[in-house]
């Protein structure tokens, strides 16, 4: 799909698009449960993978109005009947790699190009060392993967600076190994907020981990725990609102309201902080979850550390492409390891649109100015194209192809501004 997008202003009340990461761990707790119903789930390409892949291990899932009823497996998933297909989800590749350790067979996990092109070594070698036949069909920690189940608790220790998606899957897993498990981080942990909102969930679900702190970070997990996951709601995912909030700050006679946002565990909030400090009319009413974004203030210049929350990385480079002065984002190499190298897709893109960008290996460093129009390519990337629609809500005159990947994390990304004033169209058929 392509589309055209003139410059626009935005105006109105949107719902925040449920979390991504908060349903994907809710349907995998979920199906290592009994009996759990999951409200306002995300209906993505993403999370449907999970949904199938659950099922692949012998869950359940009826989809109703709104909600998922989950029959699932009591800690013990099944011999999938055939290779479980992760799609273009990474986190659904991670969680069902580790989950695969825990059956009776071998399982093979696959993907899309994009997926089989991102890195699992570190996952791949600590469940080899818990007990687990894990390895990549070409032998370079790539996707398609073959596990062959085992999993044996035990002293292990994992590199935390390329995903945090590794150490969720384990924290998911061990409690249902025999003996108990200590994980130990190696290397500077990358988007630690995600681990944090792995424990929050495991907590709802009856799951003890204990975390000890004090010589880094040492995850101390009991075996032979039992999942009880029930009745559980999903919050707002401030990853994909991240959009609506910037496209409001950088354009004129913008005003608009975000709702169902409130306080969690999910790092991205921080996007409320960062749109502050660059100067935006920003407000969030905690207690009713809302935010307000009023545009037409000039935005200043930001240093960012991608560190905690490398997802916002494409919405704050283009926020730094118009404000005033050189934005630095910084501690950005793992966000070369996504759907796409969003740093080399983003360094590839937003010049076409007139910005002036350096980059480097783990860091871009962009100076703000004048957009233009342009044909600009989407990567096929959720998050590429998203940053690009409302960089596109400034330049105006601009196409955008590979938008159909919206689907993956915000299906209803269009169709939320389009209903907010924006001029984007579909112009697939000229
Ligand atoms: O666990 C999760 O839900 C996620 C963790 C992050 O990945 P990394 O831990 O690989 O940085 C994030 O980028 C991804 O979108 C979702
Ligand atoms: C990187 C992302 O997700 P995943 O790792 O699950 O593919 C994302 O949503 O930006």
């Amino acid at each position: 799909m392509r589309v055209s997008i003139d410059k626009s202003s935005i105006k109105g009340e949107v719902l925040a698009p449920p979390s991504k990461s908060y349903t994907h761990r809710a349907v995998a707790l979920a199906a290592l449960s009994k009996e759990s119903t999951v409200r306002h789930p995300l209906i993505s390409a993403d999370t449907l993978a999970t949904v199938r892949a659950s099922e692949m291990f012998g869950a359940s899932v009826e989809r109703e109005e709104d909600k998922l009823i989950i029959h699932g497996i009591n800690g013990k998933p099944n011999v999938p009947d055939d290779v479980i297909d992760a799609a273009n989800s990474g986190t659904t590749l991670r969680f069902m790699t580790a989950i695969a350790a825990l059956t009776d067979g071998v399982t093979v996990l696959t993907g899309d190009a994009s997926l089989r092109t991102r890195p699992n070594g570190p996952l791949l070698e600590v469940l080899k060392r818990l007990g687990v036949k894990a390895c990549s069909t070409r032998g370079n920690e790539r996707a398609p993967l073959v596990v062959k189940g085992g999993l044996k608790g035990k002293d292990v220790s994992i590199d935390g600076s390329i995903s945090s998606q590794f150490i969720s899957a384990l924290l998911i897993t061990c409690p249902l190994a025999e003996n108990s498990t200590t994980l130990s981080i190696t290397g500077k942990l990358k988007s630690r907020p995600y681990v944090d909102v792995t424990l929050e969930m495991l907590e709802l679900a009856g799951i003890k981990v204990h975390i000890d702190e004090s010589k880094g970070i040492r995850f101390i997990i009991p075996g032979k725990q039992k999942y009880d996951f029930k009745d559980y709601t999903v919050p707002g995912d401030f990853s994909s609102t991240s959009y609506l909030l910037a496209a409001a700050a950088m354009t004129n006679g913008s005003e608009v309201t975000v709702k169902n946002l409130f306080p969690s565990k999910q790092g991205d909030k921080v996007i409320v902080e960062i749109l502050k400090q660059m100067g935006a009319d920003i407000t969030w009413d905690k207690e009713a979850g809302n935010v307000t974004v009023r545009g037409g203030r000039q935005l200043k210049a930001t240093t960012f550390d991608a560190g905690a929350t490398p997802d916002l990385v494409p919405t704050v480079a283009v926020l730094a492409a118009v404000a005033e002065g050189t934005s630095r984002i910084e501690n950005a190499e793992h966000v070369r390891y996504k759907e796409t190298d969003r740093l080399r897709a983003l360094a590839t893109e937003l010049p076409k649109l007139g910005v002036d960008l350096k980059e480097e290996r783990d860091s871009l460093t962009i100076t703000g100015g004048k957009l233009h129009g342009a044909a600009v390519h989407g990567w096929d990337d959720h998050r590429i194209v998203m940053a690009l629609s409302i960089a596109g809500m400034v330049a105006g005159n601009t196409t955008i192809d590979t938008t159909e990947a919206v689907s993956i994390s915000y299906p209803g990304f269009f169709k939320d501004m389009c209903s907010l004033g924006a001029k984007i169209k579909d112009i697939s058929e000229e």
